[in-house]
């Protein structure tokens, strides 16, 4: 396949988009900083997404990724916490979705928006995954842990494989990994010597191996792994949908229609799984923001949907793949690709709500979660997110609070980008944007 020459200079690059416009259908391959990286088109994912782990390994692609050896990321092998959100949270969403917005001003101000939502999605995901009565400590671990993590991971990088070991002692966030693993382990064991209420520590401490039960540093560092996974991610969503109502106030309009039109056929008033899966013209705004933002960063890397080949592989195109290839999806390129999606640059909040009105089986295919080979920046297969059903609840719950409750508008002169990358193809919200708020009055 054809191989590709890039540096990390993001001025020195193409992009993938014009990649995947000169090899529609094709697999390609880049060389990058991570080594070469080979990306597999939307016609193959079907075969690819089928190989079983001991083939197309995820563990191995992670490793390679967190640098686990040395960051002390949690081992990917141990799936207790993904069964404990695959089969408990699915099922017992609506009960953890309770809203504590915390105060916004009163009028206009200037605010810098994700400190705010990062506070308010640790403190929601604190109380379902270590419990309500959550030390306070752990909120502010669970959200500096990622950032010094990807810190470290990015040094780490920098030293040749073999010296890594060695080297990794000289950065200072290899250091603070472990001052929040043992904050981790504090929370853990605090968290077990209270009564279960449904969270992830007493539920996934019951699923161990005796071995393991008491063993706090393991299982501080799993739930580390989880706030990594869930944190940012949503917070991410939740900032960038906000950003896309302030630039585009008329979606603002009719998301506030379609919140009225729901509460009103509701007894309870309150929200629920079933009446927020109503609100689909929200749907439709998130997953179109996501579709602009949530994969990869300037089409230059790759996003989601990360393996490693652990025994040859030959696809039905040809392509061979060898033992030790990292394998992606090109997910913000797919997500770009105007032969997918019609006039791509422009955000339309409601691409995907008019595409479920087409057909009864267009009414599933389009929502925020539903993944499928042109949409994987929850990415693909068996090990695609298991917790986007989580994600979407907590993001339109703390969105529908907003909207409801507070008007929004673009700082004219702060001209940051909304995206900024931070490791190997990931990108970020840009945490120093500002946003107007008010609240509003009645
Ligand atoms: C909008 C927010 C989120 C995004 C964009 C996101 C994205 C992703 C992606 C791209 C993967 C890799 C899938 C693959 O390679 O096929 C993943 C895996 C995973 N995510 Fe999420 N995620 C989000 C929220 C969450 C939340 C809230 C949780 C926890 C409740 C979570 C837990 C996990 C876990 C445990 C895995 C590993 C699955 C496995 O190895 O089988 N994620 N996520």
């Amino acid at each position: 396949y054809p191989l590709l020459v890039f540096h990390d200079n993001p001025c020195s690059m193409m992009g993938l988009t014009p990649l995947r416009l000169q090899f529609p259908g094709k697999v390609f391959q880049v060389y990058s900083r991570a080594g070469p990286q080979v990306f597999i088109p939307p016609n193959l994912m079907e075969e690819v997404k089928a190989l079983p782990d001991s083939v197309l390994s995820i563990s191995e692609g992670v490793r390679e990724f967190f640098q686990t050896e040395h960051t002390h990321f949690p081992d990917p092998g141990h799936q207790e916490w993904t069964l404990w959100i695959k089969q408990s949270l699915g099922k017992n969403i609506a009960k953890y979705a309770t809203i504590v917005l915390e105060s916004l001003p009163s009028c206009w101000q200037e605010i810098e928006f994700h400190p705010r939502m990062c506070m308010l999605v640790a403190n929601l995901t604190a109380r379902v995954f270590i419990g309500p009565l959550f030390p306070v400590e752990w909120m502010f671990t669970s959200i500096k842990y990622t950032g010094d993590l990807f810190k470290a991971i990015h040094y780490i990088k920098n030293f040749r494989a073999q010296v890594r070991f060695l080297f990794k002692y000289v950065i200072p966030s290899t250091w603070t990994q472990w001052k929040h693993i043992k904050t981790a382990a504090r929370v853990v064991e605090y968290a077990l010597s209270r009564p279960a209420a449904g969270d992830a520590v007493h539920a996934v401490n019951k699923m161990l191996p005796e071995d393991k039960k008491k063993d706090y540093v393991f299982q501080g560092r799993a739930q580390l792994g989880l706030a990594v996974a869930s944190l940012h991610t949503t917070v991410r969503v939740i900032c960038q949908v906000m950003f896309d109502l302030a630039e585009h106030p008329e979606y603002v309009t009719a998301i506030r229609a379609e919140i009225k039109g729901v509460l009103k056929f509701e007894d309870k008033k309150t929200w629920t799984v079933e009446n927020l899966a109503l609100l689909k013209k929200l749907d439709s705004v998130m997953k179109e923001s996501m579709r602009l933002h949530g994969g990869g960063v300037k089409a230059d890397k790759p996003a989601s949907f990360r393996r490693k080949v652990l025994q040859p592989i030959t696809l039905s195109d040809g392509t061979f793949l060898p033992p030790g290839t990292f394998v992606y999806a090109p997910t913000h390129a797919i997500s770009h690709d105007a032969s997918i999606f019609p006039d791509p640059l422009r955000f339309d909040g409601l691409r995907f709500y008019n595409l479920r009105k087409r057909s009864p089986a267009d009414a599933n295919r389009h929502q925020f979660t539903t993944i499928d080979n042109t949409v994987t920046y929850f990415g693909a297969g068996r090990h695609a997110c298991p917790g986007r059903y989580f994600a979407n609840v907590l993001a339109k719950m703390i969105v529908v609070e907003l909207v409801g409750k507070y008007d929004f508008g673009l700082v004219e002169r702060d001209t940051l980008p909304r995206d900024v990358p931070f490791e190997d193809g990931l990108v970020s919200v840009n945490t120093r944007k500002r946003m107007m708020v008010r609240k509003r009055v009645g």
